[in-house]
């Protein structure tokens, strides 16, 4: 597995699907309900919005990803099957809102086949908020890690099961239009056997 424990496409998204993103999200403020952690509990390991219908991001998101799974897979060097599976979702972190250290592959069973997580960020630009950087740490130096600042527009893609971390946000308006908004796109490896 590679040492350097991520890749970082800026400029991900075309502006128009960018735009759609956002102003779908935005338009979520009403619909959001707390984040929940594994089987659906409240949980202070965690704190953030989430959107549960993803509008047209979904659909946006699969398109833009599905022809970079091989390349994931190949950096990473980790094999995913032939089938492809995906789960995902849609959060806003708002002021004060953290997702304390943890790892993508545990809770439900069908998260445990989840193999590469990629995020994605969007948000109002210049940027309202400060913090909410995404920690990842070194497996292969305990206790060492890297922080990479949420950017509009940017994906970041790792493993599942390295851990890491959303750094605090704080973001003074505590307007959720001026949220950092990110889609989570889980990669799940499907064994060959599974398929049909
Ligand atoms: O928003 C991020 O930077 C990552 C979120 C995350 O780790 C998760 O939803 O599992
Ligand atoms: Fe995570």
């Amino acid at each position: 597995m590679r040492k350097d424990l991520q890749l970082i496409r800026p400029d991900f998204l075309s502006p128009e699907d960018h735009r759609t993103m956002l102003e779908y999200a935005l338009s979520c403020e009403d619909s959001c309900e707390p984040s929940l952690v594994g089987d659906n509990a409240k949980s202070p390991l965690r704190e953030s919005l989430t959107i549960s219908d993803f509008g047209p991001c979904r659909q946006i998101i699969r398109d833009a990803v599905a022809p970079l799974v091989d390349e994931f897979s190949r950096e990473f060097g980790i094999p995913l099957g032939k089938k492809r599976q995906f789960d995902g979702s849609l959060v806003a972190h708002t002021d004060g809102a953290y997702y304390k250290p943890h790892v993508d592959l545990g809770g439900p069973d069908f998260h445990r086949s989840r193999a590469i997580s990629a995020v994605y960020y969007f948000f109002r630009t210049p940027a309202a908020f400060t913090g909410g950087d995404l920690r990842i740490f070194r497996l292969d130096r305990p206790g060492e890690f890297v922080d990479i600042p949420a950017r509009d527009n940017q994906l970041v893609v790792f493993p599942a099961m390295v851990p890491h971390e959303v750094r605090p946000v704080h973001c003074p308006s505590n307007d959720f239009a001026d949220a950092r908004f990110a889609l989570n796109l889980w990669i799940h490896k499907v064994p060959d056997q599974e398929q049909q």
